[in-house]
C-alpha cells in the first residue's frame, strides 16, 4: 500500500492510504488515525463505516476522533463507502446508488457484481492488508458507523460473530430492505429476489437468528431521514423480541450531520474501549 499522507495528531499520525483491492478491482482509498500507543505496540481496531455520498475522507475531516481515539488508544480506519473511478459502473447523478453508496453488500448482478464489493472489501480484504503493514492488534476489533455506515456495522458484526467486540452507530439505516432510499440500490445490486437481501439487512438478520452481545445506538430527533429512511423503531423492536440489549438514545434537536455524528464521537470511542480495552 502506498502512504498518501501522514500528519501527526495528538500524539499519534492521521494518515491516508492508496492500495489496488481486489476485492473491488480499482484502487481504494483508506485513513487510518494511528494512536501514540501504537509507537510501543499493537493497539486495538476500530473500524468506521461512513454514510451515502462519503469517501474515506468525511469523518476524517469532521468526525473529530481523534483526541477520544489517543485517550484510549484504539486506531481508527476509515475505509471508502465504495468502489470508484475510471471504469467502475456508476450513476453519477444519483448520489443513492453507485459511487459513494456501495451499501456494504457484495453485488451479484452484472455489471455491479465486478467492482461493488465491499462486505468482501471490508471483511476480508482490507484486514488482512492492514493486519500485515500497521501496529493493530486484530483480536481486538469493534466496529461503527453512521447512516448507510450504521447499517454496515451493525450487519457485518451481526453476521460475523466472535469478530468485532463492540458495535455502534449513529442514525443507521435499521431496515434497508424496505427504505425508499436503499430499496432500487438492492434491487440493482443484488437482484430482484428479496430473499438474497436479508443478508444485507439488520432488522430481518435479527429475525434470522443472527446476534451481537450488545449495541450502541444514537439517533437526532431533527434528522430528515428518521422516518423515511432510518426508523429507529425497527431496531428497537426487533432487538427487543431477539433480548438484544440496545441502548438508543434519541437526542433532542440532532440533524443528520457530522455536527451530529462527532458531538457523541466520544461517547461512542468510549464505548468500544470498554469492550475491546481490558480493566
Ligand atoms: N446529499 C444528500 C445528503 C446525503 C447525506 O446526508 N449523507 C450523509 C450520510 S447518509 C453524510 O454523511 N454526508 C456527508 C457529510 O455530511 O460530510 C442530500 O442532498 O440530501
Amino acid at each position: 500500500m502506498e502512504l498518501v499522507s501522514s500528519s501527526k495528531a495528538f500524539g499519534g499520525q492521521q494518515r491516508v492510504y492508496r492500495h489496488d483491492s481486489s476485492a473491488c478491482a480499482c484502487p481504494m482509498n483508506f485513513a487510518v488515525f494511528l494512536p501514540p500507543q501504537a509507537e510501543v505496540g499493537p493497539v486495538p481496531v476500530l473500524w468506521y463505516l461512513s454514510g451515502l455520498t462519503c469517501t474515506h475522507q468525511n469523518a476524517m475531516d469532521k468526525g473529530e476522533y481523534r483526541a477520544a481515539a489517543a485517550a484510549n488508544g484504539v486506531a481508527i480506519i476509515c475505509p471508502d463507502t465504495s468502489p470508484r473511478g475510471e471504469g467502475v459502473p456508476d450513476e453519477p447523478e444519483n448520489w443513492q446508488f453507485g459511487s459513494g453508496a456501495g451499501f456494504y453488500l457484495d453485488a451479484t448482478q452484472a455489471p455491479y457484481a465486478t467492482n461493488y464489493r465491499m462486505e468482501s472489501y471490508i471483511r476480508d480484504e482490507l484486514p488482512a492488508l492492514v493486519a500485515r503493514e500497521l501496529p493493530l492488534d486484530m483480536s481486538r476489533q469493534g466496529i461503527f458507523g453512521h447512516s448507510m455506515g450504521g447499517h454496515g456495522a451493525i450487519t457485518l458484526a451481526l453476521k460475523n460473530p466472535g469478530r468485532y467486540a463492540s458495535v455502534s452507530a449513529f442514525a443507521p439505516i435499521t431496515q434497508p430492505s424496505t427504505a425508499g432510499w436503499s430499496r432500487p440500490a438492492f434491487e440493482k445490486y443484488l437482484g430482484p429476489d428479496e430473499a438474497a437481501w436479508r443478508a444485507y439487512d439488520a432488522t430481518l438478520l435479527i429475525a434470522d437468528g443472527h446476534r451481537v452481545p450488545d449495541l450502541l445506538v444514537d439517533q437526532g430527533t431533527a434528522d430528515g431521514f428518521l422516518q423515511e429512511g432510518l426508523r429507529p423503531q425497527l431496531l428497537e423492536l426487533a432487538c427487543t423480541t431477539a433480548g438484544i440489549p440496545l441502548t438508543l438514545t434519541m437526542r433532542e434537536g440532532y440533524d443528520h450531520s457530522y455536527n451530529f455524528v462527532s458531538t457523541f464521537m466520544a461517547q461512542h470511542i468510549a464505548w468500544h474501549a470498554e469492550r475491546l480495552i481490558p480493566a
